[in-house]
């Protein structure tokens, strides 16, 4: 079905609002299936997908659809490790793209070989880089869990669970590979735990000497020997040399590593040497880097054939998001009848009015609940100022929009024929004068052209025109749609001369049905089927009558009389 002039605004109205619940852009493109389209099976073919699909949306998914995000996996040029080849392999070596290539060995942290000279690989990337495979999963566990929780709420399965479970293995890796990170931290807060300690001892310590051993103790001092002065001492040295070890230890636990850290006779308070931490830094890392690829090997030669399927996994969660974000916006709406002979519905809610009170209408064929009303292609909608002409109009159109996308529409039941072209002509408030009567005359001809199954909306043409020439034209218009088998419902304030021109045609009102407590109109949206919209003045008039005193009531009263 094509949109014509302002219909088209709806259509994106309608987009914007789904695409505003889509939470995943991978869902969007979803949105692409669902253009509008004229043919009736298709039609039906989508709303069965919808049906099914709405079907699946069990609460709690919402929840878990919000978590899962696209896994990608990048190759990226590794600068940890070498691939050393044979002369005849090169080229493929380095066609992967994934680390440096060599025939000679060299010195990498990470030293991969085809010949004998390294780690034993094949020129596969899930040998020479299988961390560029196994890491992007590792960082996306959330979205993993997610999906295996989804898999099992719609019994639809995933493989994210066994994947997560391959993963395990290199969770103690990965939680020492963030122990380093932050080994700056660890040393310096075992170096104050340490130096803590050994001020406890220091202030605890006392050396007593009697007087034959400090005249012993003088000499050496005199003298230089130092063995003999730190012999006296060594009691001290020795506790403060537990400490460092238990210093250490508890490093070791926690870093996997053993390393003499602290230094042994540098004095007191002991400090670690910068150098020394970097050296740590970089063993730690080198071999954290090894157990890491070893064991990334080891996950991916048992989830590699896992990954296709997980990618399905991940495009039906986005399917499902978009089920998910249809099913939230189409809340109480129903699935169109695709039928022949015309469009209704009953208890039509506009789309884009809050709490809008539902409103029942149909062009063409009377089906129930209108059988008895006059049947007819071409509708004149008249009625009261602000009455809700200008928004059944939209609500028509929303209703033809969402019906040819395959979608719900916001009704109790409705029925659409499919249509080639809808046309929706909005009153110009701004365009007054001989122009903007010529350019709305010709958009009206224009859809008048040709052939086909058309439904025209136009909402008040006469405003541009004097009363009189109106009626000649749309009479002569709405003859022509008439006879071309068109639909057509154009709003009017000229009812009454275009029905005794026009006896095909149904008149249907708005009304204001009188005034409520606060003098304001009361409006039912309900338009009346083959009547005219009893006029607003009306009521104004009666306003007028119960607001004003004495004489100028009388006169009030007089034209009132005139109405009824
Ligand atoms: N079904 C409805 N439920 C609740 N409010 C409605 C409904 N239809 C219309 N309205 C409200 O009434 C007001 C007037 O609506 P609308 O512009 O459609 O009237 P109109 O008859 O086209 O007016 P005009 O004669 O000025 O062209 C709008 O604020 C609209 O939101």
């Amino acid at each position: 079905m094509k949109l014509r002039a302002d219909a088209r605004d709806i259509h994106r109205a309608i987009l914007n609002e789904l695409r505003r619940r889509i939470r995943m852009n991978g869902a969007l493109r979803f949105l692409e299936e669902f253009r509008l389209i004229s043919r009736r099976e298709e039609i039906l073919r989508r709303q069965a997908y919808l049906r099914e699909g709405f079907s699946k949306i069990k609460p709690g998914l919402g929840e878990l659809l919000k978590i899962v995000r696209p896994i990608r996996f990048r190759k990226e040029f590794l600068h940890d490790r070498v691939l050393i080849v044979e002369e005849d392999e090169v080229e493929k070596a380095e066609e992967l793209g994934l680390c440096e290539v060599s025939t000679e060995p060299l010195d990498y942290p990470l030293v991969l070989s085809t010949v004998g000279l390294g780690i034993d690989v094949e020129l596969k990337p899930h040998h020479v880089a299988p961390e560029l495979y196994v890491l992007p999963l590792w960082e996306n566990r959330d979205t993993l869990k997610a999906l295996d929780r989804i898999g099992k709420l719609t019994g639809e399965g995933s493989v994210a669970g066994q994947i997560l479970r391959e993963l395990e293995r290199i969770e103690p890796i990965m939680e020492k590979l963030k122990l380093v990170e932050t080994l700056d931290e660890l040393v310096a807060e075992e170096e104050r735990r340490l130096n803590e300690a050994i001020e406890r001892r220091l202030e605890k310590f006392q050396l007593t000497l009697s007087g034959k051993e400090l005249i012993e103790f003088l000499k050496s001092l005199k003298e230089g020997d130092i063995d003999d002065l730190l012999a006296r001492f060594s009691g001290l040295s020795e506790e403060i040399l537990e400490e460092i070890r238990r210093a250490e230890k508890r490093l070791s636990e926690r870093l996997g590593i053993d390393a003499e850290l602290f230094p042994r006779d540098a004095g007191y308070p002991i400090e670690v040497p910068s150098e020394k931490i970097e050296a740590l830094r970089e063993a730690l890392e080198r071999e954290l880097k090894l157990e890491l690829y070893l064991e990334s090997r080891r996950i991916i030669e048992r989830i590699l054939p896992l990954l296709p399927r997980l990618r399905r996994d991940i495009e039906r969660a986005e399917e499902l998001e978009f089920l998910r974000a249809v099913k939230e916006f189409s809340e109480g709406f129903t699935f169109p009848e695709i039928v022949e002979g015309g469009v209704g519905f009953v208890e039509g809610r506009h789309l884009f009015i809050e709490n809008p009170q539902p409103v029942s209408y149909f062009v063409g064929k009377a089906r129930k609940p209108f059988e008895g009303v006059m049947e007819a292609n071409v509708l004149i909608l008249t009625g009261a100022n602000s009455g809700g002409k200008t928004s059944l109009l939209e609500l028509m159109t929303q209703v033809v929009i969402l019906a040819h996308m395959g979608l719900p529409v916001p009704a109790r039941n409705a029925w659409v024929e499919p249509l080639g072209e809808l046309f929706f002509f909005r009153r110009k408030r701004s365009s007054y004068g001989a122009g903007a009567f010529e350019t709305a005359l010709k958009g009206f001809v224009k859809a008048l052209k040709g052939s086909g199954r058309k439904l025209i909306l136009i909402d008040e043409f006469e405003a541009i025109t004097e009363p009189g020439a109106a009626v000649k034209i749309i009479a002569e218009l709405l003859r022509i749609a008439q006879e071309k088998g068109f639909y057509v419902v154009i709003v009017s304030h000229l009812g009454e001369n275009l029905k005794r021109e026009l006896p095909f045609a149904r008149v249907d009102g708005i009304e204001a049905s009188g005034l409520d407590e606060n003098l304001n109109l009361i409006v039912d949206r309900q338009p009346k089927f083959g009547q005219i919209g009893k006029s607003t003045p009306e009521l104004i008039v009666e306003r007028l009558v119960r607001t004003s005193r004495g004489e100028e009531r009388k006169v009030f009263e007089r034209i009132l009389r005139r109405f009824r």
